[in-house]
């Protein structure tokens, strides 16, 4: 039962497979493996491995006929089994090495070996050590696509023994009444949905998965009860309600007897599945455990590129080149962490027949044959090549190199640079010496476009943090200057998409420059950490919104535009005594009306920028993640606030200046100034009655 079963209704195609393949040993093909019981167990409820099982078993079909006669007519067998050893020898040749190279120990793995402890003690912990009463426990294994999450597991799971039950996203959704009543045992009289199906049958798969064990296949043992439940492949309906599947977990997490393991990929632009699928509300209301892979460490890559690439520089000379130690490194650089494309990149490019690759191979022969003449040029060269050379390599099959607004913002505040000498570079006139830095190790431009974010985004990220980064206040003033200048550039709706490049170059660059702590590749040491925090801009900017929209509502008598009205007309209002207002009014003048001339404004509580956040609210990702969308986002807030004001029973709509902020998540700067100065308050309106 489990995956399979629930996957029968709608794939019977992978059932077939499934089958055949278990009865192999019946038809005499006796090179099938059946002993390693838990591993075999996995491969046959994954998705992913069925497919590659269906294609082992594409071969053995063509071969079942002239097996079976093997037992009768033994002097077949010997050109039989040539035959499928030449057969098995191209199998080998052709498929890919990230399968050929599975790792198959934990040694083996390329994870780092404490993430690897970490996943085994929770197993451990929630499975061999489980309370007889314990409910469902829940691990979500999180992390970039390729950094070995699921190879982890299955190492695990088959060195401890344990079996497991993994759901497939059934292929087709067209499930006819009598499906349906063949899952739930009964008629059915609600419309369902596809994706409502889709949905009913993963809850029906949990139930189920909880309640059987699995289908025990010829060869396996028996004693083995432990086991797990695996979902990587989440069903999509989720993604539209994720309330569903919250549902469907906390009825698992109270009657269930077996661990549940989720294993989510993150993307780009953050783990934006992750929060959306598994708020933190949910992850501390069903206890869920949240293990976070990192990319495989380039150390730990080469090692493993290393040993392929030498097993078969040895084994298939005659197919494959022999990459040296600086194309393995470009391939690790270019693949940010992900083995799989790392080791895919690696077949690639060592493949001898492979057209591209020769093209790809004479243009590098001809760039590393150009004599250069003097040292600068040789310098130079030797960084373009490099470059060149990385490009072309991801060009055949390197990783698309994102990275994560935190790195982004850390590559630029901590900019890395290199001593040249005099001779290597021109120097700047006496009179400009101030001016001279290092050669930097970054290309700030390409750093921006590799975060995925606008250019005035991220100006905005850069503007919120450079400050701490800085020791000399003549910097600052510098570096602010140059910020002022990338925000003009910006500053024309029209011209915004073209210019924001540019902005973002002086913004980097200007902050870059102006720090004199970081001028120098000998001085780059002793900052420490410092954590990075969000812009309060999106704070004040939604404030700023409803302010306008609540101007104009209370005061629309004035025709007044709401800038007009917040900085010529409430200030007015606030100094007269009796300003002929009413309660939401006159609350209103007191908060915008005036400014404090006694008091400082306290800072506003500021959100931490995690490692892997996307940096851009979700808000902004609604409206595609693009500061060139702001307008389309205010509106957004204002209609929202539109809403709400509707509702409320006095007609008089009531900016959240008023209320606070209380109704901002937690996770959002708390206007304690405000709040406070509204405590203190000196002011006196008197209200005044018309009647
Ligand atoms: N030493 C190794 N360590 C980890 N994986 C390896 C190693 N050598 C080869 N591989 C292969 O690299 C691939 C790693 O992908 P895996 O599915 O484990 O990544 P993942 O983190 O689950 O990402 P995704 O969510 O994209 O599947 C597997 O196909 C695995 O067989």
């Amino acid at each position: 039962m489990s995956g399979s079963s629930a996957g029968r209704q709608a794939a019977p195609a992978e059932v077939t497979g499934w089958l055949a393949h278990s009865f192999d040993d019946f038809f005499g093909n006796t090179n099938t493996s059946s002993s390693t019981v838990p591993m075999n167990a996995l491969e046959g409820s994954t998705g992913r491995n069925q497919h590659q099982k269906k294609k082992d078993l594409s071969l053995p079909a063509s071969s079942k006929n002239k097996v079976l006669p093997r037992k009768r007519a033994k002097s077949s067998s010997v050109d039989l089994s040539c035959s499928r050893s030449r057969q098995n020898q191209s199998q080998s040749q052709d498929e890919p090495w990230v399968d050929k190279y599975k790792p198959e120990t934990q040694n083996d793995l390329a994870v780092h070996k404490k993430k690897t402890e970490e996943v085994e003690a929770w197993l451990k912990m929630h499975i061999f050590q489980r309370q007889p009463k314990q409910g469902g426990s829940v691990l979500l294994l999180t992390g970039p696509p390729g950094c070995g999450k699921t190879a982890t597991i299955q190492i695990l799971v088959k060195d401890l023994g344990i079996q497991v039950q993994e759901w497939t996203n059934p292929i087709s959704l067209d499930f006819t009444k009598e499906d349906l009543k063949s899952v739930f045992g009964h008629d059915s009289n609600f419309h369902t949905f596809p994706s409502q199906a889709q949905a009913a049958l993963f809850q029906d798969f949990l139930l189920r998965a909880n309640k059987y064990n699995k289908l025990q296949m010829l060869g396996e043992s028996s004693e083995n009860d432990k086991k797990l439940i695996l979902i990587e492949d989440i069903p999509n309906q989720f993604y539209r309600d994720p309330n569903s599947l919250h549902e469907i977990l906390r009825r698992f997490v109270r009657t269930s007897r077996c661990p549940l393991i989720f294993i989510i990929s993150d993307n780009f632009s953050g783990d934006s599945n992750q929060r959306l699928l598994f708020p933190k509300e949910i992850l501390e209301e069903l206890c869920i455990s949240n293990i976070s892979f990192k990319p495989v460490a380039p150390t730990n890559m080469m090692r493993v590129l290393n040993r392929i690439a030498t097993i078969e520089a040895t084994m298939n000379r005659e197919k494959n080149y022999a990459p040296d130690r600086t194309s393995l490194e470009s391939i690790c650089r270019g693949c940010s962490g992900d083995i799989r494309s790392a080791i895919n990149s690696l077949q690639f490019s060592s493949v001898k027949d492979c057209s591209l690759e020769d093209n790809f191979r004479s243009s590098k022969k001809g760039s590393s044959t150009l004599k250069c003449e003097t040292v600068v040029s040789k310098t130079r060269k030797k960084k373009k090549s490099d470059t060149l050379e990385n490009q072309e390599i991801q060009a055949i099959g390197g990783k698309d190199a994102s990275i994560f607004l935190f790195h982004a913002l850390g590559k630029i505040i901590y900019c890395k640079r290199e001593p040249l000498s005099e001779s290597e570079f021109p120097q700047l006139p006496s009179h400009l010496s101030e001016y001279h830095r290092d050669t930097l190790l970054i290309q700030p431009e390409e750093i921006v476009e590799k975060s995925h974010m606008s250019g005035s985004m991220f100006n905005l990220y850069l503007h919120q943090n450079y400050v701490e980064f800085f020791a000399n206040i003549d910097d600052v003033v510098r570096a602010s200057e140059y910020l002022s200048t990338a925000d003009v550039l910006c500053s024309n709706w029209n011209s915004r998409p073209v210019m924001e490049k540019y902005s973002a170059s002086v913004a980097t660059r200007g902050v870059i420059h102006s720090n004199t702590t970081r001028a120098f590749a000998q001085c780059q040491g002793g900052m420490g950490f410092r954590p990075l925090h969000k812009p309060q801009w999106f704070f004040i900017n939604k404030k700023y919104q409803e302010n306008c929209l609540a101007a104009k509502s209370l005061f629309s008598s004035f025709s007044l535009p709401p800038e007009c009205l917040q900085t010529e007309l409430l200030p007015y209002l606030a100094m007269l005594t009796n300003p002929m207002r009413n309660q939401a009014q006159i609350a209103f003048i007191q908060d915008v009306g005036r400014l404090p001339l006694k008091r400082h404004f306290g800072r506003l509580k500021l959100e931490t920028l995690t490692d892997k956040d996307s940096g851009i609210p979700d808000l902004f990702v609604n409206y595609e993640g693009d500061l060139a969308d702001v307008n389309a986002m205010e509106t957004a807030v204002q209609m929202e606030k539109n809403k709400t004001n509707k509702n409320e029973s006095d007609g008089f709509p009531l900016s959240s200046s008023q209320c606070s902020g209380n109704e901002l998540p937690c996770s959002q700067p708390q206007p304690i100034a405000a709040q406070a100065i509204m405590e203190e308050d000196e002011l006196k309106i008197e209200e005044y009655d018309t009647d």
